[in-house]
């Protein structure tokens, strides 16, 4: 079987504009002059990063606030792309990784059920046979004709989950999902994506959590700075 997702070497390089403090006068003139103040910095975020996930396996990704984890999920999602290197994915990728993408405020639930799944790849066919376990997961039956703009970030994540779930992906990508959100449902969704490792699901995890991540998965991956610092089993050189 080939492995779930492939990453090699895969670089992220951002630019940082720098704009200097400027008086009222000096932002006025930069109306009709170019803003000459701006600096512009090439930032790495992401630096030669490589590693195989093989297919039910399951990867937490841990290190500090701006290591690079979100930039990273966000790549193997196809949401943006490397700057170098590549990823291959075998399989159907369900990212669950920031609130609102992927989503569109001024459509209902169940229109945005429709709209996040086929960024998933999935057919409406597929989807109808299914939103009904999906409004029943996200609880949310009677706010499921109202606009996503009117849901509050809890309700949000709650409808992203579902859909996420329901779907039966080949590849779960969660990103602190479980910031959001009561304790009930959160662990609702636990056991769901708990079940659904059972059932051959790889997962790659990103949480803050060592118990989240000792419970579900049984590799880890360590960035510092955008680099690969350690890459090993739960267990060893774990605690
Ligand atoms: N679109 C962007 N433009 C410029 N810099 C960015 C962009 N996205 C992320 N960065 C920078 O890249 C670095 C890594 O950010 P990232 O969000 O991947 O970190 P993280 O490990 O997920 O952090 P956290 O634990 O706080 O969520 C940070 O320094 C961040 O400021």
């Amino acid at each position: 079987m080939p492995p779930a997702i492939i990453v090699e070497h895969v670089s992220k390089e951002f630019i940082l504009r720098h704009n200097r403090a400027m008086g009222l006068k000096t932002r006025f003139l930069g109306l009709f002059h170019k803003n000459k103040r701006e600096k512009r910095e090439h930032f790495l975020a992401l630096d030669d990063v490589s590693f195989t996930l093989e297919q039910g396996e399951a990867l937490g990704l841990l290190g500090h606030n701006g290591s690079g984890k979100s930039t990273l999920l966000q790549i193997i999602a196809g949401i943006l792309q490397p700057s170098k290197g590549r990823v291959i994915a075998n399989g159907r990728v369900a990212p669950l990784i920031q609130l609102g993408v992927g989503f569109n405020p001024e459509l209902t639930g169940y229109e945005n059920i429709f709209l996040n799944a086929s960024l998933y790849g999935f057919l409406n066919k597929e989807v109808k046979k299914r939103v009904k376990s999906i409004i029943e997961f996200s609880e949310l039956e009677h706010f499921i004709d109202t606009p996503l703009k009117n849901y509050s970030s809890g309700m949000q994540m709650r409808l992203g989950f579902a859909v996420a779930v329901n779907l039966q992906p080949d590849i779960l990508l969660a990103d602190e999902i479980l910031a959001v959100g009561d304790q009930a449902f959160q662990d609702k969704c636990l056991d769901k994506i708990a079940e659904m490792r059972k059932n051959g699901m790889s997962l790659i995890l990103v949480s803050h959590s060592q118990e989240q991540v000792s419970k579900f998965c049984d590799h880890f991956i360590r960035l510092e700075r955008g680099v690969m610092l350690e890459n090993g089993s739960i267990g060893e050189a774990w605690e």
